[in-house]
């Protein structure tokens, strides 16, 4: 079956997004992702997201980890969904509406010259709520600042729900070889019924981030939106960072504004790699 799709990244998290109508079979939508996200065998991606029609918002986005999981939100892939729609016309306005599995989110496209160099997302706000991150903590209003002792290293933790689970971890020094260890055994952590994303952040300055993620069901990526914006809330809740942000990644640099009423804004790149018909078959 050919497939036309564009493959779009923010800050180095990249993204098939193929229309509903190349590919109306929501049940295998799982499997397209598994194989179109492949990096030797498929056109390789951190996901796949596919542009469909809302009866609630202007757009409704599927998205897809690269491991076939569906996930209710991705703030990188919105981004990314957003420059799509916009650059397809299939919206003129530059702030519309998309409805995600984590809400109806609102985005704003920021154009200069005639062509679209970031885009701006209210990506609401953080929950605490244990029970709707989820995570197991008996009778506790939140799981901020709990120890996991993993081997013999014990991680102070903070978990959240953006959309999509999140824990975040304070550390003087980013070491990538403690990202991949312990990300993925964090990532499936008895203490997460539904498993967890996992940002290890370094507190510059109160105005500056650096944050590296091992993402739920695509492992380590360059950049994760809502990794970013749960670790902002994270450090504004616990004074250790004030409203307005820069967060750098490997990948690039999004900026995160905590208001006053704790909704979060993201604003962050999105940008065309490419563009093709996938020749999609079921073997991989
Ligand atoms: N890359 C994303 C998050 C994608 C979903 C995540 N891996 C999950 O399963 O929760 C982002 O930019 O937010």
């Amino acid at each position: 079956m050919n497939i036309p799709f564009k493959k779009l990244h923010g800050a180095g998290n990249d993204f098939i997004i193929i229309k509903y109508d190349s590919y109306p079979y929501e049940k295998k939508f799982n499997d397209l992702a598994v194989k179109s996200c492949h990096r030797r065998f498929g056109i390789g991606a951190d996901g796949l997201m596919i542009v469909a029609a809302s009866k609630e918002a202007d757009f409704k986005m599927y998205y897809y980890n690269s491991d076939g999981s569906r996930a209710n939100m991705c703030g990188n892939g919105i981004r990314c969904f957003a420059k799509f729609v916009y650059d397809e016309g299939l919206v003129k306005a530059k702030n519309f509406t998309i409805e995600t599995l984590a809400g109806i989110k609102t985005v704003e496209i920021l154009e200069k010259n005639g062509s679209v160099y970031a885009v701006s997302v209210n990506m609401g706000k953080m929950t605490l709520e244990p029970k709707k991150i989820p995570v197991k903590a008996e009778g506790a209003k939140d799981f901020i600042n709990r120890t996991i002792k993993i081997e013999d290293k014990e991680f102070l933790v903070s978990t959240v729900l953006m959309g999509v689970p999140h824990t975040v971890i304070f550390t003087d020094e980013l070491d990538m070889n403690i990202v991949k260890k312990f990300g993925p055994i964090i990532e499936k952590h008895g203490f997460f019924p539904e498993g967890t994303n996992v940002n290890f952040a370094k507190i510059v300055d109160e105005a500056h981030i650096e944050v590296r993620t091992w993402e739920r069901g695509a492992g380590y990526t360059l950049a994760c939106g809502t990794g970013v914006t749960s670790v902002c809330g994270v450090a504004h809740l616990l004074n250790l960072a004030g409203d307005t942000l820069l967060v750098s990644t490997e990948g690039g640099t999004l900026k995160i504004t905590v208001m006053e009423n704790q909704l979060m804004i993201m604003e962050g790149p999105a940008e065309d790699i490419c563009y093709g018909v996938y020749v999609f078959n079921n073997i991989l």
